[in-house]
């Protein structure tokens, strides 16, 4: 049986302010009827505020991208070396944000996957399709080279307890969400094909859906069968949203 995950990225919003009146409504709000584990992913420079911040609390901390690289002369960036002393437990690597507007390649996501996992810290890998792919009816041979890409490059058991987030990049952010059956089909897809390299995990791995989540849509997505949980956006913003979220799964 897998756990249902319910994380937020936050991406580029908040402050110090809006974060701790956030974590302080999440927490509040959180009860044991609620059958999932949470994170949230923080911008960098709020992951200490948010380390002290959750101290005892049952909520994880996650950051939102990585460095390809260990250490040198590679200005902005941070290592997964960094983020393990700030007690981050999940990273997101190669969101479709990422991916445009930062150009990397499934090589890189590759690279950053394995920084996280030698730092204990759990890759969200982030794969989905654009519109245009969707129409061309490349979802599924789009989705399934993300993923190759880190088992080529590292092994089936690399993806041992990891994350895997099925993101259609037509359905982020722009309150359009897949339906629960496109949805389940491809991550019914990712499971057959993690099934073909290694049973075990192709049965614990966690596989979430972000999109366009929300209170209103998080129910029928949530219960589909291989919907393990959700890696929610601007939902994820607004506490109440959020607990809506979690109180679904
Ligand atoms: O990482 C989260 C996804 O990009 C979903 O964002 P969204 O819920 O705002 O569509």
């Amino acid at each position: 049986m897998r756990q249902t995950l319910i994380a937020g990225n936050w991406k580029l919003n908040g402050t110090k302010q809006s974060i701790i009146e956030l974590l302080a409504g999440i927490s509040a709000g959180l009860n044991n009827s609620m059958n999932a584990s949470v994170a949230v992913c923080a911008p960098y420079i709020y992951v200490p505020l948010v380390e002290t911040a959750l101290k005892d609390s049952d909520i994880s901390l996650g950051a939102q991208d990585v460095s390809a690289h260990t250490s040198g002369a590679y200005t902005g960036e941070v290592s997964a070396s960094m983020l393990a002393e700030f007690s981050c437990e999940y990273c997101l690597v190669g969101h479709s944000e990422r991916r445009s507007l930062h150009i990397e390649t499934d090589a890189e996501v590759a690279t950053k996957f394995k920084m996280l996992k030698d730092q204990g810290i759990t890759p969200v890998l982030c794969v989905g399709e654009s519109l245009e792919e969707r129409d061309q009816g490349v979802t599924e041979d789009v989705v399934k080279q993300q993923i190759l890409a880190v088992i080529d490059a590292h092994g089936i058991s690399a993806l041992e307890n990891a994350v895997i987030a099925y993101e259609p990049v037509w359905a982020i952010g722009t309150g359009r969400t897949a339906t629960p059956d496109q949805a389940q089909e491809v991550h019914a897809s990712i499971r057959v094909l993690l099934e073909s390299f290694d049973k075990t995990i192709a049965e614990t791995t966690q596989i979430l859906y972000g999109g366009s989540m929300n209170p209103a849509n998080a129910s029928a997505l949530l219960a589909m069968p291989d919907i393990d949980g959700g890696l929610i956006g601007g939902a994820s913003l607004k506490a109440d949203d959020f607990l809506a979220i979690c109180q679904a799964a």
